[in-house]
C-alpha cells in the first residue's frame, strides 16, 4: 500500500515506532484562525496521529496569484504511524470533506490548505517520495518563506534537507538574501476574544510584527528587524498600594474609566491600537498579595465598563490582564481579555498555563523571574552559564553552537529559565503562536543587570537552545525566534537609582529615553505608566528605528 516508487529505499516499518512529518497549513478563506485550530483538533483526534509541535503563525503575501487576501501560514510536526500515502489521504479528508474546501484553481484562495513538507520514518531516515500525486520532500517548499521560516522554529539549526543536503536555515537565508517585498512575512499573535459582547467579528485580529530582513551592505550578513510599530501598554494599576500610582484611582469605577478614556484620547494620534494592562494586585518585590476575591473585585468590573464603553472604539483597544492566578485569568477572559500578562512565567499558580491552553486565541506573556514575590530579588545571580551547569544543554546563537562560556551568562540564563517555562506551557497545550516572550524587568535582576538585559534583547529571537525533554527521554529543541519581546522598564527602581529619583511618578522622562533605547534593541510591546507621553516617544522611536526603507 505504499506509494508505487520510492527512490531511497528506506522502508516504513510499522514498528513500535513513530515516523515523523513536517506539515505546511495555510488558510486565506472564511474564519482562518477558526480553520487552523479545527484542522489541528481534527488532527489530533485521529488514530495514531499526535500533533508533537505547532509553529508560529505568520501573515504571509499570496504567492503565484497575487489577487487574493493575504494568507495565514505555519507548520505543524506530526508523529504518526501512518505511510505517505495514508497522511496524504487524511491530509485531504480534512480539507475537502471536514473544512468544506472548494477549489477554484491552483494557487487560489482556501479555507485550509494542508501540505506534507518532510517525511521521516521511525528510524528518523528521510522518506523520499515521486509519484504523479505526492512529491516528498515538497517541490516548491525552498521558494517559500512561509513555509521555511515557521519549519525553522520547530527544527534544530542543522537540519538539513534530504536532498540539496543544505540545513534548511540556510535555504531560508537565500530566499532573503533575494530581498523580495514578497518573501516578507508578519508574525501574528491572537487577539480573538469573541467575548466582546459581539462588537468584534474581526477572526482575523491580531497583533502583527512585521519582520524585515536586509542585507548588511558591509558585512553581508542578514539583519532581522521588526518594521512595524511598537505597541504601547498602559498600566492601568487598580491596586490601593501599587508603587508608582500610590492608588489614586483606586477603587472609583468611575475614575478608573476616566483614566482610560484619558490614555484612550491622548494615544490615538501617535498609536492606531492601545493596550490596558489591568493589574489588581501589586507585583512590587515583597508587597503583600490581595486575595483572589479581591483582585477579581478590583479588575472584572473594570474590563468590562471599558468593554461595554461606547465612547471608546473596540477594534482599537486591547484589553490585558496582569495577573497569575487562573481564575481570575479565567474571568477576565470571560470578561473580555486578550491578553493574559503573568509576571510569574505560569510559575505561581499550577492551573494557569491550563487556562491559557483551553483559550489558543487569546496571547500569553511569559515571563522570566526566579523564586517568588518574596524571594525574587535574592535571586539574581547569573555567572555561570546554562551549558556550565549542565553539559547535556547545548545553547546556539543564529544556528551556531556557543561554547564560550564567558559570553553572555545573564541573557543566556535568562532565555533557558525562560525555555523551560515555555517546555511547561507547552506541555499543558499552550501554543507557541500565543506566546509573548518578557525577560522580566525588575524581576531578580538588580540595577545594571536589567541594562544589560535591554542591550541584549536582540539576542533572545537569536536564542535557541537543545534541553532535556520534560518526558524525561530525549532532548527538546526551543528556539525564541520571531517571539514578539515585551519590556517594562517604567519608573522602576533601577532607573530611578542612576538618576537619584526615588519618587517613581518623576521617572518618566527617563522612562521616555529607556523606552526609546528598548525600541532600538528590537522590543515589540512597551509596558508604561505615562501611555500619553510615551505615544509621543514611540512615534519617534518608530520613525527612527522601525522605518521600512
Ligand atoms: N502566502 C501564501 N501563498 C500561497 N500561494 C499558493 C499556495 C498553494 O500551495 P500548494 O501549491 O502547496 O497547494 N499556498 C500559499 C500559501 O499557503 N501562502
Ligand atoms: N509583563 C510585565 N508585567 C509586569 N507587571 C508588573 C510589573 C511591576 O511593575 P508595576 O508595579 O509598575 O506594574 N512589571 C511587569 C513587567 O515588567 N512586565
Amino acid at each position: 500500500d505504499l506509494p508505487s516508487q520510492i527512490i531511497n529505499n528506506f522502508s516504513i516499518t510499522h514498528d513500535e515506532g513513530f515516523n515523523t512529518v513536517y506539515l505546511a497549513f495555510g488558510s486565506n478563506v472564511g474564519d482562518v484562525f477558526s480553520n487552523i485550530v479545527e484542522a489541528l483538533k481534527i488532527l489530533s483526534s485521529t488514530k495514531d496521529v499526535t500533533v508533537s509541535k505547532v509553529s508560529s503563525l505568520f501573515q504571509s503575501n499570496p504567492m503565484y496569484f497575487g489577487d487574493q487576501r493575504k494568507f495565514i501560514n505555519g507548520v505543524l510536526e506530526v508523529k504518526t504511524k501512518l505511510n505517505p500515502d495514508e497522511v496524504l489521504q487524511l491530509c485531504k479528508k480534512i480539507e475537502y470533506e471536514d473544512l468544506k474546501r472548494v477549489k477554484h484553481f491552483d494557487n487560489g484562495p482556501r479555507s485550509i490548505d494542508l501540505d506534507i513538507i518532510l517525511f521521516m520514518n521511525s528510524k528518523n531516515e528521510d522518506i523520499i517520495v515521486s509519484t504523479e500525486n505526492l512529491v516528498i520532500p515538497h517541490p516548491r517548499m525552498l521558494e517559500r518563506s512561509f513555509v521555511l521560516e515557521p519549519l525553522c522554529e520547530l527544527l534544530d539549526p542543522t537540519f538539513s534537507h534530504p536532498i540539496t543536503t543544505e540545513p534548511i536555515l540556510k535555504h531560508l537565508e537565500s530566499i532573503y538574501r533575494l530581498q523580495d517585498e514578497a518573501n516578507i512575512l508578519w508574525k501574528v499573535t491572537p487577539i480573538i476574544n469573541k467575548n466582546h459582547y459581539g462588537k468584534l467579528s474581526d477572526t482575523e485580529r491580531f497583533m502583527k510584527y512585521k519582520n524585515n530582513v536586509k542585507l548588511d551592505p558591509f558585512k553581508k550578513t542578514l539583519i532581522h528587524q521588526t518594521v512595524s510599530p511598537t505597541y504601547l501598554m498602559s498600566i492601568v494599576n487598580t491596586t490601593p498600594d501599587s508603587f508608582s500610582d500610590g492608588g489614586h484611582i483606586f477603587n472609583e469605577i468611575e475614575k478608573q474609566m476616566k483614566f482610560v478614556e484619558t490614555v484612550y484620547e491622548g494615544t490615538k494620534a501617535f498609536r492606531e491600537n492601545i493596550i490596558f494592562d489591568i493589574g489588581g494586585c501589586s507585583t512590587r518585590p515583597n508587597s503583600i498579595q490581595c486575595c483572589q476575591e479581591e483582585e477579581i473585585d478590583r479588575t472584572i468590573p473594570l474590563i468590562k465598563g471599558i468593554r461595554n464603553n461606547e465612547k471608546l472604539d473596540q477594534s482599537r483597544i486591547i484589553i490585558s490582564i496582569d495577573t497569575y492566578r487562573a481564575e481570575v485569568a479565567r474571568q477576565a477572559i470571560e470578561a473580555g481579555v486578550d491578553i493574559i500578562n503573568d509576571i510569574s512565567g505560569g510559575s505561581f499558580d499550577a492551573e494557569l498555563f491550563d487556562v491559557v491552553a483551553k483559550n489558543p486565541q487569546i496571547s500569553y506573556v511569559l515571563s522570566h523571574i526566579r523564586g517568588d514575590i518574596s524571594t525574587m530579588s535574592s535571586l539574581n545571580e547569573y555567572e555561570a552559564t546554562p551549558s556550565q551547569s549542565n553539559e547535556n544543554i547545548k545553547e546556539y546563537l543564529n544556528g551556531e553552537l556557543i561554547n564560550d562560556n564567558l559570553f553572555y551568562p545573564l541573557i543566556r540564563s535568562v532565555c533557558y529559565e525562560l525555555a523551560k517555562r515555555y517546555q511547561h506551557a507547552l506541555q499543558k497545550g499552550v501554543k507557541r503562536w500565543q506566546i509573548i516572550i518578557d525577560p522580566g524587568l525588575g524581576f531578580s535582576k538588580k540595577g545594571k543587570q536589567n541594562l544589560e538585559i535591554i542591550k541584549q534583547l536582540p539576542l533572545i529571537k537569536n536564542y535557541s537552545v537543545e534541553l532535556p525533554s520534560l518526558k524525561g527521554e530525549g532532548n527538546d529543541y526551543v528556539n525564541f525566534a520571531n517571539m514578539p519581546i515585551l519590556v517594562g522598564p517604567s519608573r522602576k527602581k533601577f532607573i530611578g537609582d542612576m538618576i537619584e529619583e526615588s519618587e517613581p511618578v518623576k521617572r518618566d522622562f527617563a522612562t521616555g529615553a529607556m523606552i526609546a533605547s528598548c525600541v532600538g534593541f528590537d522590543t515589540n510591546i512597551v509596558r508604561v505608566h505615562n501611555a500619553v507621553d510615551c505615544s509621543k516617544v514611540l512615534k519617534i522611536a518608530d520613525e527612527l528605528y522601525r522605518s521600512d526603507d
